[in-house]
Protein backbone atom coordinates (compact mmCIF):
# COMPACT_ATOMS: atom_id res chain seq x y z
CA UNK A 1 0.00 0.00 0.00
CA UNK A 2 1.51 3.32 -1.32
CA UNK A 3 2.00 5.28 1.65
CA UNK A 4 -0.64 8.34 1.88
CA UNK A 5 0.61 11.81 -0.38
CA UNK A 6 1.74 14.68 2.40
CA UNK A 7 4.35 17.40 2.86
CA UNK A 8 7.20 15.66 4.19
CA UNK A 9 10.66 14.64 2.37
CA UNK A 10 9.30 11.36 1.44
CA UNK A 11 5.38 11.88 0.71
CA UNK A 12 5.63 15.61 -0.49
CA UNK A 13 5.18 17.06 -3.67
CA UNK A 14 7.96 16.09 -5.36
CA UNK A 15 7.01 12.63 -4.88
CA UNK A 16 3.15 13.06 -5.59
CA UNK A 17 3.64 12.81 -9.36
CA UNK A 18 4.21 8.77 -8.91
CA UNK A 19 0.76 8.22 -7.45
CA UNK A 20 -0.83 11.07 -9.44
CA UNK A 21 1.08 11.47 -12.82
CA UNK A 22 -1.30 14.36 -13.58
CA UNK A 23 0.99 16.44 -11.40
CA UNK A 24 3.32 16.67 -14.62
CA UNK A 25 0.40 17.61 -16.46
CA UNK A 26 -0.43 20.82 -18.68
CA UNK A 27 -2.87 23.32 -16.40
CA UNK A 28 -1.33 22.15 -12.90
CA UNK A 29 -2.00 24.35 -9.66
CA UNK A 30 -0.45 26.61 -8.29
CA UNK A 31 2.05 28.76 -9.93
CA UNK A 32 4.00 31.97 -9.93
CA UNK A 33 1.65 35.36 -11.01
CA UNK A 34 3.41 37.66 -13.11
CA UNK A 35 1.12 41.34 -12.72
CA UNK A 36 3.24 42.03 -15.79
CA UNK A 37 2.66 39.34 -17.65
CA UNK A 38 -1.33 39.31 -16.84
CA UNK A 39 -3.51 41.03 -19.47
CA UNK A 40 -5.75 43.04 -18.41
CA UNK A 41 -9.53 41.40 -19.86
CA UNK A 42 -12.48 44.22 -19.90
CA UNK A 43 -14.90 41.58 -20.08
CA UNK A 44 -13.95 39.52 -16.60
CA UNK A 45 -17.10 40.50 -14.72
CA UNK A 46 -16.50 41.64 -10.86
CA UNK A 47 -17.37 38.50 -8.51
CA UNK A 48 -20.27 38.12 -6.92
CA UNK A 49 -19.99 36.29 -3.85
CA UNK A 50 -23.05 35.63 -1.62
CA UNK A 51 -22.82 33.36 1.20
CA UNK A 52 -25.01 32.33 4.01
CA UNK A 53 -23.80 31.90 7.20
CA UNK A 54 -26.52 29.47 8.55
CA UNK A 55 -24.94 27.07 5.80
CA UNK A 56 -21.78 27.08 8.03
CA UNK A 57 -21.44 23.22 9.54
CA UNK A 58 -18.37 22.06 11.10
CA UNK A 59 -14.65 22.59 10.92
CA UNK A 60 -12.10 19.24 10.97
CA UNK A 61 -8.63 18.27 10.79
CA UNK A 62 -8.00 16.69 8.12
CA UNK A 63 -4.18 15.77 8.18
CA UNK A 64 -3.97 18.23 5.77
CA UNK A 65 -5.09 21.16 5.91
CA UNK A 66 -7.91 22.05 8.17
CA UNK A 67 -11.27 22.78 6.53
CA UNK A 68 -14.38 25.00 7.24
CA UNK A 69 -17.55 22.93 5.46
CA UNK A 70 -20.67 23.81 3.91
CA UNK A 71 -24.17 22.94 3.37
CA UNK A 72 -23.89 22.90 -0.86
CA UNK A 73 -27.77 21.50 -0.95
CA UNK A 74 -29.29 24.58 -2.20
CA UNK A 75 -27.56 27.59 -4.48
CA UNK A 76 -27.66 30.20 -0.80
CA UNK A 77 -23.86 30.30 -0.51
CA UNK A 78 -22.84 31.14 -4.10
CA UNK A 79 -20.20 32.32 -6.47
CA UNK A 80 -21.42 33.76 -9.95
CA UNK A 81 -20.07 36.45 -12.66
CA UNK A 82 -16.16 37.03 -12.38
CA UNK A 83 -14.61 34.94 -15.16
CA UNK A 84 -16.92 32.20 -14.73
CA UNK A 85 -20.51 31.39 -16.01
CA UNK A 86 -23.41 29.86 -14.36
CA UNK A 87 -23.71 29.10 -10.46
CA UNK A 88 -21.36 27.66 -8.61
CA UNK A 89 -21.76 26.81 -4.68
CA UNK A 90 -19.22 26.93 -2.05
CA UNK A 91 -18.31 23.73 -0.77
CA UNK A 92 -15.56 24.62 2.20
CA UNK A 93 -12.37 26.86 2.37
CA UNK A 94 -9.01 25.41 4.20
CA UNK A 95 -5.47 27.53 4.33
CA UNK A 96 -2.03 26.73 3.59
CA UNK A 97 0.64 28.32 5.57
CA UNK A 98 4.39 27.95 6.19
CA UNK A 99 6.87 26.93 9.24
CA UNK A 100 7.72 30.90 9.59
CA UNK A 101 6.41 33.98 8.06
CA UNK A 102 8.68 33.86 4.94
CA UNK A 103 6.88 31.42 3.11
CA UNK A 104 3.15 29.62 3.09
CA UNK A 105 1.36 30.89 0.12
CA UNK A 106 0.87 28.69 -2.83
CA UNK A 107 0.41 30.79 -5.45
CA UNK A 108 3.54 33.36 -5.56
CA UNK A 109 3.44 37.00 -6.84
CA UNK A 110 6.35 38.00 -8.58
CA UNK A 111 8.13 35.26 -6.92
CA UNK A 112 6.73 36.81 -3.76
CA UNK A 113 5.61 34.35 -0.78
CA UNK A 114 2.89 35.17 1.43
CA UNK A 115 2.60 33.81 5.25
CA UNK A 116 -0.71 31.79 4.67
CA UNK A 117 -2.97 31.53 1.46
CA UNK A 118 -7.00 31.15 2.27
CA UNK A 119 -8.99 29.00 -0.55
CA UNK A 120 -12.40 29.04 -1.11
CA UNK A 121 -13.78 26.02 -2.88
CA UNK A 122 -16.90 26.04 -4.98
CA UNK A 123 -18.70 23.77 -7.73
CA UNK A 124 -20.67 23.95 -10.60
CA UNK A 125 -24.45 23.27 -10.17
CA UNK A 126 -24.19 22.28 -13.81
CA UNK A 127 -23.35 19.38 -12.38
CA UNK A 128 -25.12 17.11 -10.13
CA UNK A 129 -22.64 16.68 -7.32
CA UNK A 130 -19.46 18.23 -6.49
CA UNK A 131 -17.49 14.99 -6.82
CA UNK A 132 -18.69 15.05 -10.27
CA UNK A 133 -18.11 18.37 -11.05
CA UNK A 134 -14.48 17.69 -9.89
CA UNK A 135 -13.43 15.77 -12.87
CA UNK A 136 -14.72 18.13 -15.49
CA UNK A 137 -12.40 21.32 -17.04
CA UNK A 138 -15.03 23.62 -15.60
CA UNK A 139 -16.23 21.93 -12.09
CA UNK A 140 -14.35 23.83 -9.60
CA UNK A 141 -13.75 27.70 -9.12
CA UNK A 142 -11.53 28.65 -5.95
CA UNK A 143 -11.02 31.68 -4.53
CA UNK A 144 -7.64 32.46 -3.31
CA UNK A 145 -6.88 35.23 -0.72
CA UNK A 146 -3.54 35.77 0.47
CA UNK A 147 -3.06 36.73 3.91
CA UNK A 148 0.12 39.25 5.18
CA UNK A 149 1.47 40.03 8.35
CA UNK A 150 -0.42 43.11 10.07
CA UNK A 151 -3.09 43.76 12.37
CA UNK A 152 -4.98 40.92 14.12
CA UNK A 153 -7.75 39.55 11.69
CA UNK A 154 -10.88 39.54 13.65
CA UNK A 155 -12.85 37.37 11.42
CA UNK A 156 -10.22 34.93 11.23
CA UNK A 157 -9.99 34.99 15.00
CA UNK A 158 -13.64 33.06 15.41
CA UNK A 159 -12.07 30.59 13.10
CA UNK A 160 -8.47 30.09 15.17
CA UNK A 161 -11.11 29.93 18.66
CA UNK A 162 -11.80 26.77 17.39
CA UNK A 163 -8.41 25.29 16.94
CA UNK A 164 -8.41 23.54 20.64
CA UNK A 165 -11.40 21.20 19.15
CA UNK A 166 -9.49 20.36 16.24
CA UNK A 167 -5.47 20.33 17.27
CA UNK A 168 -5.04 16.55 15.68
CA UNK A 169 -5.97 14.89 12.53
CA UNK A 170 -9.43 13.15 12.05
CA UNK A 171 -10.54 16.03 14.88
CA UNK A 172 -13.63 17.56 13.71
CA UNK A 173 -16.30 19.77 15.95
CA UNK A 174 -19.55 21.80 15.08
CA UNK A 175 -18.42 25.44 13.82
CA UNK A 176 -22.10 27.48 12.84
CA UNK A 177 -23.01 30.80 11.42
CA UNK A 178 -20.15 31.78 10.41
CA UNK A 179 -20.07 34.21 7.12
CA UNK A 180 -16.52 33.58 5.06
CA UNK A 181 -17.46 37.13 3.14
CA UNK A 182 -15.77 38.71 6.02
CA UNK A 183 -12.31 37.06 5.48
CA UNK A 184 -12.60 38.81 1.69
CA UNK A 185 -10.04 41.68 0.97
CA UNK A 186 -12.07 44.65 0.57
CA UNK A 187 -10.99 45.48 -3.08
CA UNK A 188 -11.67 42.25 -5.30
CA UNK A 189 -9.57 42.41 -8.09
CA UNK A 190 -8.18 39.34 -9.31
CA UNK A 191 -6.30 37.17 -11.70
CA UNK A 192 -7.48 34.11 -13.13
CA UNK A 193 -6.27 31.42 -15.15
CA UNK A 194 -7.16 27.63 -15.65
CA UNK A 195 -5.63 25.50 -13.16
CA UNK A 196 -6.13 22.10 -10.70
CA UNK A 197 -6.55 21.23 -7.34
CA UNK A 198 -3.08 22.00 -5.64
CA UNK A 199 -3.43 18.99 -3.70
CA UNK A 200 -4.06 15.42 -4.97
CA UNK A 201 -6.02 13.95 -6.75
CA UNK A 202 -4.69 17.51 -8.23
CA UNK A 203 -7.81 17.58 -11.15
CA UNK A 204 -7.10 20.33 -13.74
CA UNK A 205 -10.67 21.41 -12.92
CA UNK A 206 -10.74 24.32 -11.21
CA UNK A 207 -10.86 27.97 -12.19
CA UNK A 208 -8.62 30.06 -10.30
CA UNK A 209 -9.46 33.23 -9.44
CA UNK A 210 -6.45 34.94 -7.13
CA UNK A 211 -7.52 38.17 -5.24
CA UNK A 212 -4.57 41.23 -5.70
CA UNK A 213 -5.73 42.59 -2.26
CA UNK A 214 -4.52 40.53 0.69
CA UNK A 215 -5.86 39.86 4.30
CA UNK A 216 -4.38 40.87 7.13
CA UNK A 217 -3.38 38.36 10.06
CA UNK A 218 -1.06 38.97 13.08
CA UNK A 219 1.92 37.22 14.40
CA UNK A 220 0.34 35.69 17.31
CA UNK A 221 -2.42 34.28 15.01
CA UNK A 222 0.45 32.87 12.51
CA UNK A 223 1.37 30.81 15.73
CA UNK A 224 -2.43 29.53 16.15
CA UNK A 225 -2.23 27.60 12.35
CA UNK A 226 1.04 26.80 13.20
CA UNK A 227 -0.41 24.84 16.57
CA UNK A 228 -2.39 22.19 14.44
CA UNK A 229 -0.92 18.81 13.95
CA UNK A 230 -0.66 16.91 10.75
CA UNK A 231 -0.66 13.68 13.22
CA UNK A 232 -3.53 11.69 14.83
CA UNK A 233 -3.50 11.41 18.70
CA UNK A 234 -1.67 9.04 20.29
CA UNK A 235 0.70 9.38 17.15
CA UNK A 236 4.03 10.96 18.16
CA UNK A 237 3.34 15.18 16.95
CA UNK A 238 4.18 16.32 14.05
CA UNK A 239 3.28 20.10 13.53
CA UNK A 240 0.92 21.23 10.86
CA UNK A 241 3.25 23.68 8.86
CA UNK A 242 4.66 24.07 4.95
CA UNK A 243 1.31 22.37 3.81
CA UNK A 244 1.94 24.34 0.51
CA UNK A 245 2.65 23.00 -2.85
CA UNK A 246 5.39 25.25 -4.77
CA UNK A 247 4.36 26.85 -7.95
CA UNK A 248 4.07 24.88 -11.25
CA UNK A 249 4.92 25.60 -14.55
CA UNK A 250 2.89 27.83 -16.85
CA UNK A 251 3.01 25.56 -19.99
CA UNK A 252 1.76 28.09 -21.96
CA UNK A 253 -1.11 29.33 -19.72
CA UNK A 254 -2.04 32.98 -19.74
CA UNK A 255 -3.10 34.65 -16.79
CA UNK A 256 -5.62 37.65 -16.90
CA UNK A 257 -6.56 40.30 -14.90
CA UNK A 258 -10.02 42.07 -13.41
CA UNK A 259 -8.50 45.24 -13.28
CA UNK A 260 -5.91 47.69 -14.80
N1 LIG B 1 -5.90 23.90 -2.84
S1 LIG B 1 -7.17 23.07 -3.26
O1 LIG B 1 -8.31 23.97 -3.26
O2 LIG B 1 -6.92 22.38 -4.49
C1 LIG B 1 -7.43 21.89 -1.99
C2 LIG B 1 -6.46 21.66 -1.06
F1 LIG B 1 -5.23 22.17 -1.19
C3 LIG B 1 -6.72 20.88 0.07
F2 LIG B 1 -5.75 20.68 1.01
C4 LIG B 1 -7.94 20.30 0.25
S2 LIG B 1 -8.26 19.41 1.70
O3 LIG B 1 -9.59 18.91 1.66
O4 LIG B 1 -7.97 20.30 2.79
C5 LIG B 1 -7.14 18.08 1.83
C6 LIG B 1 -6.96 17.36 0.57
O5 LIG B 1 -8.15 16.87 0.09
C7 LIG B 1 -8.88 20.45 -0.74
N2 LIG B 1 -10.04 19.77 -0.58
C8 LIG B 1 -10.73 19.27 -1.75
C9 LIG B 1 -12.15 19.16 -1.36
C10 LIG B 1 -12.58 18.09 -0.62
C11 LIG B 1 -13.91 18.10 -0.25
C12 LIG B 1 -14.73 19.17 -0.60
C13 LIG B 1 -14.20 20.24 -1.32
C14 LIG B 1 -12.89 20.24 -1.69
C15 LIG B 1 -10.05 18.05 -2.23
O6 LIG B 1 -9.85 17.18 -1.11
C16 LIG B 1 -10.79 17.27 -3.28
C17 LIG B 1 -11.33 17.95 -4.35
C18 LIG B 1 -11.94 17.21 -5.36
C19 LIG B 1 -12.05 15.82 -5.27
C20 LIG B 1 -11.49 15.17 -4.20
C21 LIG B 1 -10.86 15.89 -3.19
C22 LIG B 1 -8.65 21.28 -1.84
F3 LIG B 1 -9.60 21.49 -2.76
ZN1 LIG C 1 -5.96 24.92 -1.13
Amino acid sequence: MAHAWGYAANNGPDKWVSNFPIADGIRQSPIDILPGGASYDSGLKPLSLKYDPSNCLEILNNGHSFQVTFADDSDSSTLKEGPISGVYRLKQFHFHWGASDDKGSEHTVAGTKYPAELHLVHWNTKYPSFGEAASKPDGLAVVGVFLKIGDANASLQKVLDAFNDIRAKGKQTSFADFDPSTLLPGCLDYWTYDGSLTTPPLLESVTWIVCKEPISVSCEQMAKFRSLLFSAEGEPECCMVDNYRPPQPLKGRHVRASFQ
